[in-house]
């Protein structure tokens, strides 16, 4: 019965696709140009079964291997190129930045479920264009250090959580990103940004992720569909859009209207009701924007949305990025105690690290760049779709190609000669050749990620505080402890899942207090470094 309606879905899509392909007016090759080379296709279904529904690392290092910087891609009508290097990728998503700005649009859960409001599924338009600046100005470098007071107290509410329980050493590093997104977007503190929000928040994106799942929705495929009436049977689809439209709108409208109650009221009663200036949305909506060609209400709906998409961006991704470094270090326990002693060296084992510390600790700031090198968590970055034709080195890239970009392998083929599959951070050290991959994983040009000042300061307190007080260890799985007995070599090798954004699968680690001196400074920190 599965197979059948599986078989039947994949036919629908097929006769669709090639039934838009035929009715649509073909666009010229005016020099008749090939397109980029990539893998042969096949009679009918062209290159269907190469297609990336989901992140396949072999795949991702042959494309490059085989076909250089461009793999393209057709399959029912869709191109797809994937760029493989890191010049093709600033050659034209940096510079011919308006032609690859788009994303390609979800009908599921961007038009119908309404996420194509959010930053990230928005189209390339000017109010895009708005969002993007008011993002932007509230992230920058220098706005985010008004925020240090939220990254060092949600630090110390880690170490406290992992001294409490550290086999939930997971769960704690995705709170501690929520709290500090949620303190900073609306003023909240630790408390209720935990109460109230964090548990909303989780099941709103859990419902998103679910949304976006390719193959999930015969309507992201045939968009007539979502013109059927609700009522009617097998049309479930709309029905479920409409509540989570409901459960999305009511997460980005109430944390937004609480700072608005709260502009105008005293002080002790903005404390009362859990909210503390300052925040991005009470900055953006203090200040007088003559910038703005938007009238107030609309500012303020463009101000909702775009602090409001920051959540589900910033989480899953540096997250991601952070349970990446837990299992580098427990691999790697030499490189591990060198950041301890350069960690020690600073804070003399007295206190815990602060954000002004990253000068003093070049060590640490190479392990954070061969961290993202070594596993850029978002593989192919954020889809974009060219909305004209266009050509590069020779080759024709149609208009509608959905444009992926490979960081995992420009991170594991550029930059430097020392072995990429390794995990090396002496190569980030002064005076080597090895190139910034802060430059390429938050993406480029019109699209570059918005919180990467951001994700760059909460990665390195979580990176310090855990290292300063913790030592982290690999725990031997049960067959991998029977294979030491028996005296056979059997390392723990970490598997990536293959999603959009890939995290390191369950790696089983002891986290060690290094001592009670650091445990007490944990323990004692409220009483002199922050108040929660
Ligand atoms: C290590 C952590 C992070 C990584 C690796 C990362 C990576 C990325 C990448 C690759 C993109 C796509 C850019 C493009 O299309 O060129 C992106 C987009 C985006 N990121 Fe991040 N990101 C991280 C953290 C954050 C944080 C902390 C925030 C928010 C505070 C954030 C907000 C966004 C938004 C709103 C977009 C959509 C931009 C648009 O479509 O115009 N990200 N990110």
């Amino acid at each position: 019965m599965q197979l059948i309606s599986v078989s039947l879905f994949c036919a629908c899509i097929i006769t669709w696709c090639t039934v838009k392909r035929i009715l649509k007016k073909k666009k010229a090759n005016p020099d008749s140009l090939p397109y980029p080379p990539g893998p042969p296709a096949k009679w009918i279904i062209g290159n269907l079964l190469d297609m990336p529904a989901s992140i396949n690392f072999k795949a991702l290092r042959s494309w490059k291997e085989k076909y250089g910087d461009l793999t393209f891609m057709r399959a029912c009508g869709q191109s797809v190129l994937v760029i493989n290097s890191l010049k093709a990728a600033k050659d034209l998503l940096d510079k011919r930045g308006t032609t690859y700005a788009h994303r390609p649009s979800l009908v599921m859960a961007g038009e119908l479920m309404g996420l194509d409001q959010s930053i990230g599924l928005m189209a390339y338009c000017p109010r895009l264009t708005e969002s993007r600046r008011l993002a932007h100005r509230a992230l920058s470098n220098d706005a985010i250090k008004r925020y240090t007071h939220v990254f060092e107290t949600n630090s110390i509410l880690l170490l406290q959580k992992l001294l409490d329980d550290p086999s939930a050493y997971e769960k704690a590093i995705r709170l501690m990103i929520g709290r500090n997104i949620l303190m900073i977007s609306y003023g909240l503190t630790a408390n209720s940004a935990d109460s109230e929000f964090i548990a909303d928040a989780e099941k709103v994106m859990k419902l998103i992720q679910e949304a976006i799942a390719p193959g999930k929705y015969l309507v992201d495929y045939i968009p007539c569909l979502k013109r059927l009436p609700s009522w009617m049977p097998f049309v479930n689809f709309k029905r479920e859009a409409e509540s989570y439209r409901k459960q999305i709108t009511d997460f980005v409208r109430r944390p937004f209207e609480h700072v608005k109650a709260d502009m105008h009221s005293p002080t002790s009663k903005r404390q009362q009701r859990g909210i503390a200036a300052p925040s991005l949305v009470l900055d953006l909506l203090s200040q007088d924007d003559k910038a703005s060609k938007e009238c107030n209400d609309d500012r303020e709906e463009i101000i909702m949305w775009a602090i409001g998409s920051l959540y589900g961006a910033a989480t899953s991704t540096t997250a991601a990025t952070a349970l990446t470094f837990v299992v580098l270090m427990a691999m790697h326990p030499d490189k591990q105690r060198k950041a301890q002693a350069e960690i020690d060296s600073v804070t003399e084992g007295l206190r815990l690290p602060t954000l002004a510390d990253r000068a003093r600790m070049p060590y640490v700031m190479a392990i954070m760049n061969e961290v993202a090198r070594w596993h850029a968590v978002v593989p192919l970055g954020l889809a974009r779709q060219t909305k004209v034709t266009d050509n590069y080195n020779g080759y024709y890239i149609p208009e509608d190609t959905i444009v992926l970009y490979n960081l995992w392998m420009i991170g594991r083929t550029e930059g430097t000669s020392a072995s990429l599959e390794s995990f090396i951070p002496e190569r980030h050290l002064d005076g080597s050749e090895a190139l910034d991959p802060f430059s390429y994983v938050f993406g480029f040009g019109r699209r570059i990620c918005p919180g990467r000042h951001l994700a760059d300061n909460a990665l390195f307190m979580i990176y310090t505080s855990i290292l300063s007080s913790f030592t982290i260890s690999k725990k031997p799985s049960p067959s991998a402890q029977n294979a030491c007995e028996a005296g056979i070599e059997n390392p723990l090798i970490p598997e990536f899942s293959k999603h959009l954004i890939s995290f390191p699968e369950h790696f089983p680690c002891d986290f060690i207090s290094r001592s009670d001196a650091a445990a007490a400074l944990i323990k004692n920190a409220f009483s002199c470094n922050a108040t929660a």
